[in-house]
């Protein structure tokens, strides 16, 4: 039977700041960031299965991918936990905001990677993530490719 990938779309807002950048990215701001997430694996050719002719289900994997990074990471505001933004990231939480400390510098390279570590860890064991591609404006996009980190 073939293998075939199937991808899901998704959309979420967060904020985050570059400590230490040499650019307008080091202020805290925020983005519409898209991800889409492609999985691999062989349809159910089981006809009597539930999901038949599926490699996973949409629906399965949207569970996955909005428990693991949506509902976490929209309307957040992500720092890097290991620069003096620890401090801005107290005071808005003290102040009832949702912040997000992470242990990288939030670039949308090192938030994909962050990414595909949560989801391998979700997928079912016939199905593996096959890539990433996370979009925060309309011409900048970071990819991740299983075969690139093998
Ligand atoms: N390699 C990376 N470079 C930059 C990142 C990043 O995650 N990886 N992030 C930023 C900023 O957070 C922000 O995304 C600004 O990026 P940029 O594409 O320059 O945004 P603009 O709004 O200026 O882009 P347009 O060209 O107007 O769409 C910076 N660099
Ligand atoms: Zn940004």
């Amino acid at each position: 039977m073939s293998q075939i990938r199937i991808t899901k779309k998704f959309s979420f807002e967060t904020g985050h700041a570059l400590y230490g950048y040499d650019g307008k990215c080091k202020n805290v701001h925020g983005h519409s960031y898209k991800l889409n997430v492609t999985v691999i694996g062989t349809p159910i050719s089981d006809q009597n299965h539930v999901k038949f002719g599926m490699v996973i289900d949409f629906t399965d994997l949207k569970k996955i991918v909005k428990e693991e990074i949506v509902d976490v990471f929209d309307h957040a505001t992500v720092f890097n936990k290991n620069t003096p933004h620890v401090d801005l990231a107290k005071e808005l939480k003290d102040r009832g905001h949702t912040v997000l400390l992470v242990d990288y510098q939030p670039t949308s390279e090192m938030m994909v990677i962050d990414f595909a570590e949560k989801i391998k860890q979700r997928l079912p064991e016939n199905i593996s993530l096959h890539s990433l591609k996370l979009q925060e404006t309309e011409s900048s996009f970071a990819q991740w490719f299983a075969s690139d980190n093998e």
